[in-house]
């Protein structure tokens, strides 16, 4: 799988994220290159190939997968196919990173930890990005220092100017909340054990259907509050802004900062994020992990609060999370 100088990579799904994950690798990721370059519209893959110098466009994503000439696998297909498609990269012992979300239900998600446990090596990281973020890091050292105190809430703000036609209110949970989900449980150490979806007055330039803004409330096993604010057509910028509040002092990220949108605003979290990818892959076979940072087990965590995330959309009550073993 490596012991090669350089990992052959193949990026399944080259839309907004693929593409921009096939750049990375061709112009700054050290110690891999993209040899195969995936997408379902063979026009797509075959753009996004041209400048991959020495990559092939291949439609099919389980043969992208299966190919000879890739050692691993990053997916950056709609979320919709990564059940099926990270199951193949298990399949073939090669490693995935794997675009958030892990997959769309917790069943699938938990499927996959337990998959990944039964073939002995952890081959499965997700995209969870904010994890490599500098702001993310220094908030996680902030708190780890003990200057704060103990924190007790978080107040957190995630902001798109527009999303596609096709992103519905289920999407503002499983495609922007997961991020929230997971720094929750990244910074405070803990997992969710509930999760309240509220339902301000709708924006009125949304699509006609789209729940947006929300607002969440999630509480971690120890009690402590977390608020997220979701306004997913802002029409302004691209906003993420964290506050944790302890009980000697509180920490901030992001205020002040507005970008045109999550490529511009985490271009270097995506770059560390993939460089530490390759590192892990590359050290794999003495260390026997292929992953650096958030894996299977954080993905299907991520998936049961946006589970229970959407019960509380329809309703608008608290709804506990529950996590299985696997
Ligand atoms: N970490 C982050 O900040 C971000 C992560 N994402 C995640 O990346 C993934 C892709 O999102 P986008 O690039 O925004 O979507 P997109 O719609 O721009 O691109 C998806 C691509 O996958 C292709 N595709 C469709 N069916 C496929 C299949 N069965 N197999 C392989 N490829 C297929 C499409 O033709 C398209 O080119 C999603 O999981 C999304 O949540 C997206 C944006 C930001
Ligand atoms: O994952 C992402 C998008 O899918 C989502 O639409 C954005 O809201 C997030 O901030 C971005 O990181």
């Amino acid at each position: 799988m490596t012991g090669r100088d350089e990992l052959r990579v193949a990026v399944v799904g080259v839309g907004v994220m693929g593409a921009d994950h096939v750049r990375r690798i061709v112009e700054r990721v050290r110690g891999a290159r993209c040899t195969v370059v995936s997408d379902v519209l063979p026009d797509r893959a075959a753009a996004v190939s041209a400048f991959a110098p020495g990559s092939r466009a291949v439609a099919d994503p389980y043969d992208a997968i299966a190919a000879d000439d890739v050692d691993a696998v990053v997916l950056a297909s709609p979320a919709t196919m990564h059940e099926k498609q990270v199951l193949a990269c298990l399949a073939a012992r090669k490693p995935v990173l794997c675009e958030k979300p892990l997959t769309t239900e917790a069943e699938t998600a938990l499927d996959i930890v337990r998959r990944e446990i039964e073939s002995g090596v952890e081959l499965v990281q997700v995209g969870f990005m904010r994890r490599y973020d500098t702001e993310y890091l220094a908030l996680r050292d902030a708190i780890a220092s003990g200057k704060l105190g103990t924190p007790l809430v978080a107040h957190c703000v995630h902001r798109n100017p527009s999303v596609p036609d096709y992103f519905d209110s289920s999407m503002v949970i499983k495609d922007c909340l997961v991020h929230e989900i997971d720094a929750t449980r990244y910074l405070l150490g803990e997992e969710i054990r509930s999760v309240q979806v509220l339902r301000p007055t709708p924006n009125s330039q949304a699509r006609r259907g789209l729940q947006d803004p929300q607002l969440v409330i999630m509480e971690t096993t120890s009690g402590r509050l977390v608020d997220v604010e979701l306004f997913v057509t802002s029409g302004i910028g691209y906003e993420v802004r964290m506050e944790v509040v302890g009980e000697s002092g509180s920490a901030t990220l992001g205020f002040g900062r507005k970008s045109p949108g999550f490529i511009d605003h985490f271009a270097a979290a995506y770059d560390a994020e993939v460089q530490s990818w390759v590192d892990a892959v590359h050290a794999g076979p003495a260390t026997g992990s292929f992953v650096d940072g958030p894996g299977a087990w954080d993905g299907y965590a991520a998936a049961a609060v946006c589970a229970a995330g959407l019960l509380s959309l329809q309703t608008g009550n608290r709804v506990s999370v529950e996590l299985e073993q696997p």
